[in-house]
C-alpha cells in the first residue's frame, strides 16, 4: 500500500491530509484517510481539527505552535501515534509528501525535489515572502523524519502558466524585467486547479471550453480568470501581495504610497535574514495590513459577524475590490461565463460575502437563492449551486482542496516519479 501525506502551507494555517494510492489503475482519484488542520496561526492561539472518516476532534488551544514548522511537527506526531490510523503506525510506508510550493518561478508543473530544485524554490524566497521559507523548513523536516519517502513540490505558480504575455507583461523596462523575472505569476494555483476540474464534472462541460470567474478566498485572497479551462488572468501578480486585501496584506496600492508611509521603507525589516531580505515596506504591506490593520482580528468570519465601524469597512472594502475583478473578468470573456465560484475559507463560509458580492454583480446577471446561500453547510459534496433563477448566471461554491489535488498529481505520475523524472 502506497501513502501519500499532502502539505498545505498556507500563510495562516496547514493542513496536512493522508491518502492511500488507489490499487485500481482505472482511476487517478486517492482514497482519503485523515486531515489533519492547524489554523488560527496569524491569529494564536492555533488550534487543532482532526478528521478520519466519520471521527472528528477540535483540540483546544495550541500557544507553543507558532510557525508552520512547528505545526507540521504536532501533526505528524498526531498523525502517526493516532491508533486508529494504522496505515501510519509505520512511517516507513509514507511513499510520498507532497508539498504546497506557493512560488515556483518559471516551473510549469509539479517536481520531485532534490537539491538543485530546493536551491531553486529557496532562491525565490523574497518573491513570496510569507511562503517559501516555511513551506521549505517543512520540506526539510519532512526529508529528515521520512527519509524513505519521495518529496514532491507541487507550485501555486503552475496553473497560471497559460497567462497570455500582454496580461503578465508590466510596463516597465523589459531589459530590466526579463533579467529580474519580473512579471505576474498568480498564485492559489492548485486550488484552481482542482476547481476547474470539479466545475467542469460538475457542469458536464468539457474542461477546454469551460469559461468561469473563480474567487479563492482566504488569509490570501484572489480572483482568476479561467478560460477555456486555462487561467487567461489573475489578481496576484509577481508576489501574492497585489490584488485583493487579506488578513494581513494590502493587495493593490499606488506603487507610490510605501514611500509616503514610511520614510526607511527601504531598509531591511526585522524580520529580514540571510535567506529573506524583506524591505521594511514589503514587512509592512504584507504582514501589518489588510483586516489586521484595518480591524484588529485576521479572523474574516469575525469580521463580517462583528459589525463595528471598522468591521464594516473592512467588509466593503473587499467587497469593492472583489466584484472590480469580477466586472473586469466578466468583459475578458465577452460575457461567456459558464459560473462564477466561491472557495477558500471565506468563500466557502462566508454567506455574507456571497451575498453582497452577487448583489453587486446582478447587473450582469448573476443572482443568489438566499435559502440555498445560507444552508451551504448543511449540503455534502464538493460543489454547492447557490444560484438564482433558472436563466440567470450560475453561482457556486466549491469546496476546494488542495491536498487532495496534490495527492491526485502524484498519483497520475506515479511511473514517471518512479523513474526519478519530472511529473
Ligand atoms: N464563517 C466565516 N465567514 C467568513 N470567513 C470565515 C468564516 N470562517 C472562517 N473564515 C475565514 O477563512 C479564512 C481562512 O481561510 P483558509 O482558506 O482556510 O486560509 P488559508 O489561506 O490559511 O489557507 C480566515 O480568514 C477565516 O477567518
Ligand atoms: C498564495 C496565498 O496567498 O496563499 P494563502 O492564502 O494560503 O496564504
Ligand atoms: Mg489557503
Amino acid at each position: 500500500m502506497e501513502i501519500i501525506l499532502s502539505v498545505n502551507a498556507g500563510s495562516s494555517s496547514v493542513k496536512i491530509s493522508v491518502f492511500k494510492a488507489p490499487e485500481d489503475k482505472t482511476t487517478t482519484t486517492p482514497t482519503q484517510l485523515a486531515e489533519a488542520v492547524i489554523s488560527g496561526l496569524t491569529a494564536p492561539p492555533a488550534s487543532l481539527k482532526y478528521t478520519r472518516g466519520t471521527h472528528r476532534t477540535n483540540s483546544q488551544d495550541l500557544p507553543s505552535i507558532t510557525s508552520q514548522e512547528a505545526a507540521f511537527h504536532h501533526i505528524l506526531t498526531h498523525l502517526t501515534t493516532d491508533a486508529a490510523l494504522p496505515e501510519l503506525a509505520r512511517t516507513k510506508d509514507i511513499r510520498y509528501v507532497c508539498h504546497r510550493v506557493v512560488h515556483g518561478g518559471n516551473y510549469p508543473r509539479s517536481q520531485v525535489i532534490d537539491s538543485s530544485t530546493l536551491h531553486h524554490i529557496e532562491a525565490l524566497s523574497d518573491l513570496a515572502p510569507l511562503h517559501n521559507a516555511p513551506a521549505l523548513g517543512i520540506v526539510k523536516a519532512a526529508a529528515e523524519m521520512l527519509p524513505q519517502a519521495t518529496n514532491v513540490a507541487f507550485f501555486d505558480t503552475s496553473f497560471h502558466s497559460s497567462i497570455p504575455e500582454h496580461i503578465s507583461t508590466y510596463p516597465i523596462d523589459q531589459r530590466v524585467a526579463k533579467k529580474n523575472g519580473l512579471r505576474k505569476y498568480g498564485f492559489h494555483g492548485i486550488s484552481y486547479e482542482f476547481i476547474t476540474r470539479a466545475v467542469s464534472t460538475y457542469l458536464s462541460i468539457p474542461r477546454t471550453s469551460l469559461n468561469i470567474i473563480a474567487l479563492h478566498l482566504g488569509s490570501g485572497a484572489s480572483a482568476t480568470c479561467i478560460k477555456s479551462g486555462r487561467s487567461h488572468d489573475t489578481s496576484m501578480g509577481l508576489t501574492p501581495l497585489s490584488g485583493l486585501p487579506g488578513a494581513t496584506r494590502s493587495g493593490d496600492i499606488d506603487a507610490s504610497l510605501p514611500f509616503h508611509f514610511t520614510h526607511d521603507a527601504l531598509r531591511p525589516s526585522r524580520s529580514a535574514s540571510s535567506s529573506l531580505h524583506l524591505s521594511r515596506a514589503e514587512h509592512i504591506l504584507n504582514s501589518d495590513s489588510g483586516w489586521r490593520s484595518l480591524t484588529g482580528t485576521t479572523d474574516f468570519g469575525v469580521i463580517s459577524a462583528r459589525g463595528r465601524e471598522e468591521d464594516e469597512l473592512a467588509f466593503r472594502l473587499f467587497v469593492d475590490r472583489i466584484v472590480g475583478f469580477v466586472g473586469s473578468y466578466y468583459v475578458k470573456l465577452g460575457g461567456k461565463v459558464d459560473a462564477l465560484v466561491f472557495a477558500g475559507g471565506i468563500g466557502e463560509r462566508g454567506e455574507r460575502v456571497r451575498r453582497d458580492v452577487v448583489g453587486m454583480v446582478g447587473c450582469l446577471g448573476f443572482g443568489i437563492d438566499e435559502g440555498r446561500n445560507m444552508g451551504v453547510g448543511g449540503v455534502d459534496g464538493v460543489v454547492v449551486d447557490v444560484g438564482g433563477d433558472a436563466g440567470m448566471g450560475r453561482v457556486l461554491v466549491v469546496r476546494t482542496d488542495e491536498q487532495a489535488e496534490m495527492a491526485r498529481g502524484v498519483v497520475e505520475g506515479i511511473g514517471r516519479v518512479n523513474e526519478g523524472g519530472r511529473k
